[in-house]
């Protein structure tokens, strides 16, 4: 093995940094040195890693020079003035956030979906992991796509708790014993909530918008989930309905999605593709619990696929049910992966950390 690499991992204190730790461990990545940052208040708290402890140091005050890759899960206004400054200091950025996927001049890889974005990468040696909600959709798609053609995708999706960071997951936690919980006066005091401004409550309901409302009434996730689908499977004009609601589940993401295919595609010539395909596992059984659930699917890696049917909606109809768990899949577990095919690549770090 070569020289190993030198990582930095931004926003290790969060879920997805936490994640991402996790996974660079699990997955034996070439790192020699890992440095945990976040903010400023975090400083000198410890972090597992590899059955030691490390010291967080703070993110503002770091200097990414000789740090070979940053894995950064700040947020897109952290990221929009870091990922530029540690790529400037020679360091290639895997970054999480919304801040840089729809930048023409930048990929937006999926690994399994589209590698020869890959080819792009060192355009600002930023590189983009999609929302977890897209790529999760987007590996189901797109065997679907090379099959028969897409020409229509209507999706609804049910969001857990983590995509809102450790904040909202706090919301769900509150214990209440089952046996003496009074259960009209907590509804009331969910209710009270609902109408006294700001975020709405999420246990007991589920709410309607994620991310802020853009100017035609959507949500800037469901526009983000339409157009980097569209950007990452090079479909342009591919049209793309999607509604993004949040659920009172802690881990996993699930959507139902409608899709409309160019050409005919049985159900059962449909489901041996996802099958065979990259990172997904169908599990169809047509009885109680025989479907992917968030519960079942917390800790895995792959994306599920349950209830393919014909959708009599639509021409060429096929729907279908996707779940998968939005902090590993849907987050530092494909920024890992965009770092293993860079690797693969041997044109980034000088062959460091190559096998
Ligand atoms: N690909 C995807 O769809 C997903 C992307 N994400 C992205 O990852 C981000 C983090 O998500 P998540 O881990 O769940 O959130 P958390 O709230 O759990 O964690 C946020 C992390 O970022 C750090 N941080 C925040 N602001 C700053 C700052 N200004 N300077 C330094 N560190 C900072 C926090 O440090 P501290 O503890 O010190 O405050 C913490 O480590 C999201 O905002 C989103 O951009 C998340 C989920 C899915
Ligand atoms: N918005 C996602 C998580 C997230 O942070 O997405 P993005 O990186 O696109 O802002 C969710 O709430 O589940």
């Amino acid at each position: 093995m070569a020289e190993g690499l030198r990582v930095a991992v931004g926003g290790a204190t969060g879920n997805v940094g936490t994640e991402m730790l996790r996974i660079l461990e699990q997955r034996g990545f070439p790192a020699a040195e890992v440095i945990p940052l976040a903010s400023a208040g975090s400083a000198g708290r410890r972090v597992p890693f590899r059955g030691a402890e490390l010291a967080v140091q703070d993110l503002g005050g770091f200097d990414f020079r000789g740090t070979d890759l940053l894995l950064l899960s700040t947020g897109a206004a952290n990221a929009r003035e870091t990922a530029p400054r540690a790529a400037a200091a020679g360091c290639v950025v895997i970054d999480n956030s919304s801040a840089f996927r729809m930048d023409p001049a930048l990929p937006l890889l999926v690994p399994e979906v589209n590698p020869a974005a890959l080819a792009g990468w060192a355009a600002r040696r930023i590189l983009p992991v999609a929302n977890c909600s897209t790529i999760q959709l987007v590996l189901a798609l797109k065997p679907l796509h090379d099959a028969a053609g897409l020409k229509r995708v209507v999706v609804s999706t049910y969001q857990s708790a983590s995509g809102g960071g450790r904040r909202l997951m706090q919301r769900l936690l509150s214990p209440h014993d089952p046996v003496t919980v009074d259960m009209r006066a907590l509804l009331h005091e969910a209710q009270l909530a609902t109408t006294a401004g700001g975020d709405p409550p999420l246990p007991f309901n589920v709410v309607p918008q994620i991310d802020v409302f853009l100017e035609d009434g959507r949500t800037r996730e469901e526009w983000k989930m339409e157009a980097e689908t569209r950007k990452i499977l090079g479909l342009p004009d591919l049209p793309v309905s999607a509604t993004c609601v949040r659920v009172p589940v802690l881990v996993g993401h699930a959507e139902a999605v409608v899709a409309e295919l160019d050409r005919p595609l049985p159900e059962a010539a449909a489901r041996a593709l996802l099958d065979a395909a990259p990172g997904i596992v169908v599990v169809d059984e047509r009885r109680p619990g025989g479907y992917a659930m968030p519960i079942a699917v917390a800790g895995t890696d792959e994306v599920f696929v349950s209830r393919l049917r014909e959708d009599r909606a639509f021409p060429h109809g096929l729907a279908f049910w996707v779940v998968a768990d939005n902090v590993r899949k849907g987050a530092a577990l494909t920024a890992v992966q965009i770092a293993e095919a860079l690797l693969r690549r041997g044109d980034a770090f000088a062959g460091r950390g190559a096998a």
